[in-house]
């Protein structure tokens, strides 16, 4: 689809915390899209790239301590790597990239459930996405009970091991939790889509679409 030669694309991010259904939309997305005829790339927070990669196994099969402190940075390294090499050269070339997580996902873990100094984040946060910021956050808001029971229902499929992340205990995911729903009460609001996670998946596919095609096209105006 040619959106004009000014369009720099549009960068949509997928927020929430483990089992919230982000992989699935993140793919139901990009297939409607797709449909539609929009060029898109598809891209995650950790483990987009091959230094990512590393990092990701480091991240969720440690067998060893890892500082609070080292682990924000850890994802700070993949979370600067995504955007030198997959998220800014998509953007240059007007594609619609949807990212399953990106820096709010530290505000909410490292920040409110480890602990870690929010301005600092915020800090090494802009300075790794060279002050990059999603054009829209879709953050799918689902109580706990519902998210974990949907990850056990997943790792008994798929026969695979809990990660790091998802052995953590329910206060930890709470913290989580109020973490996601802080960030987004006091962000731009243009840039903020709240969906009930808990919803058929097809239900949020359409509230989402429609929502993601309004903005591109109020985006692809502004631009002109
Ligand atoms: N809206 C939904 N309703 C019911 N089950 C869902 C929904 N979205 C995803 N799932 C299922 O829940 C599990 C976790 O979804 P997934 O997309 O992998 O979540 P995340 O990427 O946020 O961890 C998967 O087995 C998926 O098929
Ligand atoms: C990007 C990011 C992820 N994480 C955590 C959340 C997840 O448990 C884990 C990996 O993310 P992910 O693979 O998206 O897990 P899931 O699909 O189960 O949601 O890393 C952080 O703690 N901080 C971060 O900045």
């Amino acid at each position: 689809m040619n959106l004009g030669k000014n369009f720099k694309g549009f960068l949509i991010a997928i927020e929430g915390i483990d089992g919230c259904g982000k992989s699935s939309l993140s793919e139901n997305l990009i297939s409607e899209l797709n449909n539609l005829g929009f060029e898109t790339v598809k891209t995650k927070e950790p483990g987009a790239t091959p230094l990512g990669q590393y990092l990701r196994d480091i991240l969720q099969n440690r067998t060893f301590d890892i500082d609070d402190k080292a682990e924000f940075l850890l994802f700070a390294a993949d979370r600067a790597q995504h955007m030198h090499q997959v998220v800014i050269p998509a953007l240059q070339s007007n594609k619609i990239v949807i990212s399953d997580r990106m820096a709010d996902s530290s505000v909410a873990y490292q920040g409110y459930a480890r602990g870690l100094n929010i301005d600092i984040i915020n800090k090494i946060n802009d300075w790794a996405t060279n002050s990059i910021k999603p054009d829209l956050t879709i953050y799918l808001k689902i109580d706990y009970q519902t998210a974990i029971s949907r990850v056990k229902h997943r790792y008994n499929k798929n026969e695979q091991e809990l990660t790091h992340f998802e052995k953590e205990k329910e206060e930890f995911f709470k913290k989580v939790i109020t973490g996601f729903d802080n960030i987004f009460k006091i962000k731009d609001k243009d840039k903020v889509l709240i969906i009930d996670g808990t919803q058929n998946q097809n239900t949020i596919i359409l509230q989402t679409l429609e929502h993601i095609l309004d903005k591109i096209k109020i985006k692809k105006k502004l631009n002109e």
